[in-house]
């Protein structure tokens, strides 16, 4: 059994008398230690896919599995603990707790945890070691979006989450984040996802997922991704 396993899996939204089928039948399967872009076009499912592996929302039929556990009829109190647990996420904009340092912010949410990494260890993997104390508003954007990724990292999840992770960056930036994803992928051994719609980000990843109209268009496996020093678009 792969690492992550969507099965036939459905989403259904009612809109009065229209069913709205934003996820329509996905199967998929992420194996364990990969860096996996699912990318698509608005609208694709991207979101609704990501609100389901992360333990927001539950399908309305088929069977999602991470590391051998099928969370498809999982009550919201297991989502809870799978989300607190299971994912570390990543989100566009990098929600840090202003008035909390750093170092602070990253421990707030080891907190929570049972088997946290030490938050000093992990914010100076991701390069901001020089940072610890100092508070969100004194950050650049790039570097905010590192505490948000060691943030995820300390609680030791088993699949960092990251929805348009670069979307809020400029370029250089941008790649810069995508360069620590994948160091921490292959440095860490731990599984990367990658939800975008920017395409060229494909070239990094180990899988690629590409998405349309709430299916699985196609999957292809990059036996040689590109380094994200060299990525360009
Ligand atoms: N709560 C909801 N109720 C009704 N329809 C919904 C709901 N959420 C999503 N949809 C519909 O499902 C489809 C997929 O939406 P989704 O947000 O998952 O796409 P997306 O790929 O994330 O798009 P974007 O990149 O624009 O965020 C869209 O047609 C959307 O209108």
């Amino acid at each position: 059994m792969a690492f992550v396993e969507f099965r036939g899996v459905r989403k259904v939204y009612q809109m009065g008398e229209v069913e709205v089928a934003a996820v329509d039948g996905m199967d998929f399967s992420i194996e364990r230690g990969e860096l996996v872009v699912i990318v698509g076009p608005s609208g694709a499912g991207k979101t609704t896919l990501l609100n389901m592996l992360g333990g927001m929302d539950s399908p309305t039929s088929g069977a999602i599995v991470l590391d051998g556990r099928d969370i498809s009829h999982a009550s919201p109190k297991e989502l809870t603990l799978y989300r607190r647990h299971d994912i570390g996420f990543v989100f566009q904009f990098y929600n840090l707790v202003q008035n909390l340092t750093a170092l602070e912010n990253v421990e707030l949410a080891s907190q929570i945890c049972t088997h946290p990494l030490p938050a000093a260890d992990v914010l100076r993997q991701v390069g901001l070691g020089h940072r610890l104390d100092n508070f969100p508003g004194q950050l650049s954007g790039g570097e905010q979006q590192r505490v948000a990724i060691a943030r995820a990292l300390a609680k030791n999840p088993k699949l960092l989450l990251c929805d348009e992770p670069t979307g809020a960056l400029d370029y250089e930036t941008g790649k810069a984040i995508l360069g620590l994803l994948q160091d921490t992928c292959r440095d860490t051994g731990k599984t990367v996802a990658v939800v975008t719609h920017n395409s060229a980000f494909t070239a990094i990843a180990d899988r690629v997922i590409h998405i349309r109209e709430g299916r699985v268009a196609g999957v292809e496996v990059n036996d040689r991704p590109l380094s994200a020093e060299v990525l360009e678009w």
